[in-house]
């Protein structure tokens, strides 16, 4: 998946000012309108609708098996939804096609939930890897920039090291600096805790704050841990397994103090404990 150099130039005219919290309505970098997924006779989900705006971290959460990582797929137009539509950066993945969709693809970044570096290069050709593949700077630019992204998520010192040497949340914070290898304007993660110890997954969610604050990048995390909800997330949905659908959305600490309902009850107190 790709990701770009130009993305703040993308904003429409009179867009709000970016990020949660602002004065004006911030501006809506996605808008999932009535989305369904079914996979043969089962029905995942079905009307799903949101908006994620610039610059806020937006988490799906719920139970392993709700559809999560199947919405992310959606979002990034991997799969096309049954039902509904989603708008991303002002485009449609699931019709746009020919250079429209590549430009589109190209700027937005994806980590997934193994990583997904390629063993046999060092840290930093791992993130120079999308440079080359979409721009034409030379090596020594792409080194260079390469070097800022792993500047960035703290591993510096590490640029010659290979994934086999470094810990799995040194391989998380190097996935997350090679999907930012083009500045795009929307980061995905999937799972960004899995199999990370507290205290390593702790520090993966600060980084994700300092980005988001720093950068004014927007993040879509796919996540059931709890802990990471609710230090990351400015606004969540929930999906649900039994409902087939979305069952809460909003300030995931608002969720957690006053729940909709009984799952979402239970979801923040089965984990808590
Ligand atoms: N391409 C596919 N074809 C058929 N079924 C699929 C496909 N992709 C996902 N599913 C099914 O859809 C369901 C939801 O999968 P998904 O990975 O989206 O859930 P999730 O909420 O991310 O779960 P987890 O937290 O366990 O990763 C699963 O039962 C899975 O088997």
């Amino acid at each position: 998946m790709g990701e770009v150099l130009e993305d703040r130039a993308a904003a429409p005219a009179g867009a709000g000012t970016p990020g949660p919290g602002g004065g004006r309505e911030a501006e809506r970098v996605i808008e999932a309108r009535g989305v369904a997924m079914r996979f043969g006779t089962r029905t995942l989900f079905h009307d799903v609708s949101f908006g994620v705006s610039r610059g806020e971290v937006f988490v799906i959460l719920g139970g392993s098996g709700c559809g999560k990582s199947t919405l992310l797929k959606i979002m990034i137009g991997l799969y096309e939804p049954t039902a509904g539509e989603v708008t991303i950066l002002g485009g449609d993945l699931a019709t746009a096609g020919g250079e429209v969709r590549r430009n589109l693809l190209r700027r937005l970044g994806v980590m997934w939930q193994s990583g997904a570096l390629f063993g046999s290069m060092t840290l930093l050709e791992n993130v120079m890897l999308p440079l080359e593949a979409h721009t034409d700077l030379p090596r020594e630019a792409r080194e260079a920039v390469a070097r800022v992204k792993l500047g960035l998520v703290g591993l510096g010192d590490a640029e010659s090291r290979l994934p086999a040497e470094i810990s799995g949340g040194m391989a998380k914070r190097a996935g997350i600096a090679r999907a930012m290898a083009l500045d795009p304007p929307i980061l995905f993660l999937d799972e960004p805790s899995a199999g990370l110890d507290p205290v390593t997954s702790a520090g993966l969610d600060q980084l994700i704050k300092d980005l988001a604050r720093d950068l004014g990048t927007t993040f879509v995390v796919v996540t059931h841990e709890l802990q990471s909800i609710l230090a990351i997330g400015d606004r969540c949905i929930m999906l649900d397994k039994e409902a087939q659908g979305m069952i809460a959305e909003g300030d995931p600490r608002h969720l957690r103090d006053e729940p909709p309902n009984d799952t979402v009850r239970r979801f923040f107190r089965r984990e808590v404990a």
